[in-house]
């Protein structure tokens, strides 16, 4: 007897049905802030200001949004990208390069007139020398980049979006304010990293408001407290003096604290050999929050960020 099998039109036609319900479906998370190029010039000498030495200098994809976007995809999510990209021939390798590594591309803002943005490191033997985020196009764009939030589709003041946002500290001050009191974010579950400690203080709006969940390295809590602490679990109960609603806070290999109003949960990352540290925080974030959407508790989604973390620093995994 002849083992049954679907005409080939008909696996076709099931195939697309599939494809096509997956594009239509609403993006898991949005990432919000800053997607440009990195532009890295690296080199094995020990290096100082005003060292002129022989090195690689590569170009990859990079900006917090984007880094946060990359990472969540690595932990099974399918993250869309809100930001603002030139439609320039480096933008449109941008947008190509983000939508061949699966991240939701569709609701982009792509200026006529604005070059795409673009970050440059220098980084010797010694660790990063220097580094400067040229992030003015996001910046100039300012809320043209929400709205889809605002206006539609993904959602409108009267009828907000309700799902995950990841959003990072390159936009600009007036932007964060907005979107810690716009009535188009409040039933949004806000995930929120700086850019860089520089940035730290721009992420004051959701202490004020109460809003959200902030993820800061002991000195980015703080620049934000304008102090600066020893540990985690003194920087996480003085964010949420300050009005914060929930606050991770990372601290290398030393221990992290979850701190919310009905307390805080403290573990140390499982100690390892370090290969790579850029990134991490990132990684910690996105794991995070990977293991918050698969349903795990806060004490297990802490260690099984730190654990995530602890395994991309020590270079076990390929990115
Ligand atoms: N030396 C280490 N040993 C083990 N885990 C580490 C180490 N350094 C970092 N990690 C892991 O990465 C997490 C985040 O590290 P860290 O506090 O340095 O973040 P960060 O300063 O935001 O990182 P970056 O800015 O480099 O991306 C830690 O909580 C831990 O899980
Ligand atoms: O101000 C900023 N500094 C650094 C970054 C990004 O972080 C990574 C380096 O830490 C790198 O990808 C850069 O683009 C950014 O988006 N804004």
């Amino acid at each position: 007897m002849q083992a049954p099998c679907f005409p080939l039109q008909y696996l076709r036609l099931l195939t697309f049905l599939a494809k096509s319900r997956n594009m239509t479906k609403a993006p898991e998370i949005l990432c919000v802030g800053s997607v440009l190029w990195d532009i890295i010039g690296r080199s094995a000498s020990h290096m100082r200001a005003g060292s002129d030495v022989p090195g690689r200098i590569i170009r990859l994809p990079g900006g917090v949004a984007m880094n946060i976007a990359m990472a969540l995809s690595r932990f099974g999510l399918k993250p869309a990208l809100l930001s603002a990209i030139g439609q320039d021939p480096e933008g449109n390798e941008l947008v190509a390069e983000c939508a061949r590594r699966g991240l939701g591309t569709d609701h982009l803002y792509r200026s006529a007139d604005l070059p795409t943005d673009r970050y440059m490191a220098i980084e010797g033997a010694n660790g990063l020398i220097a580094a400067i985020a040229d992030a003015h196009s996001l910046e100039a764009a300012g809320d043209k980049i929400l709205n889809v939030l605002n206006f539609g589709p993904l959602g409108r003041p009267e009828n907000p979006f309700d799902g995950l946002i990841a959003l990072d500290g390159n936009l600009t001050a007036g932007l964060l304010e907005q979107i810690a009191t716009s009535p188009s974010f409040s039933k949004a579950d806000l995930r929120v990293a700086p850019a860089s400690p520089g940035k730290a203080e721009r992420l004051l709006p959701f202490l004020r408001s109460g809003r959200g969940t902030l993820y800061v390295n002991l000195e980015e809590a703080g620049l934000l407290c304008q102090s600066s602490f020893e540990t985690a679990d003194q920087a996480a109960s003085q964010l949420l003096e300050r009005g914060a609603a929930r606050v991770l806070v990372t601290n290398g290999g030393d221990g992290c604290c979850d701190a919310t109003a009905d307390g805080l949960i403290q573990e140390c990352p499982p100690p390892v050999l370090v290969t790579r540290v850029t990134g991490a925080g990132d990684t910690f974030m996105a794991a995070h929050i990977a293991a918050e959407c698969d349903g795990a508790n806060r004490k297990d989604a802490l260690s099984r960020a730190l654990h995530a973390a602890a395994a991309y620093v020590s270079g076990e995994v390929a990115i």
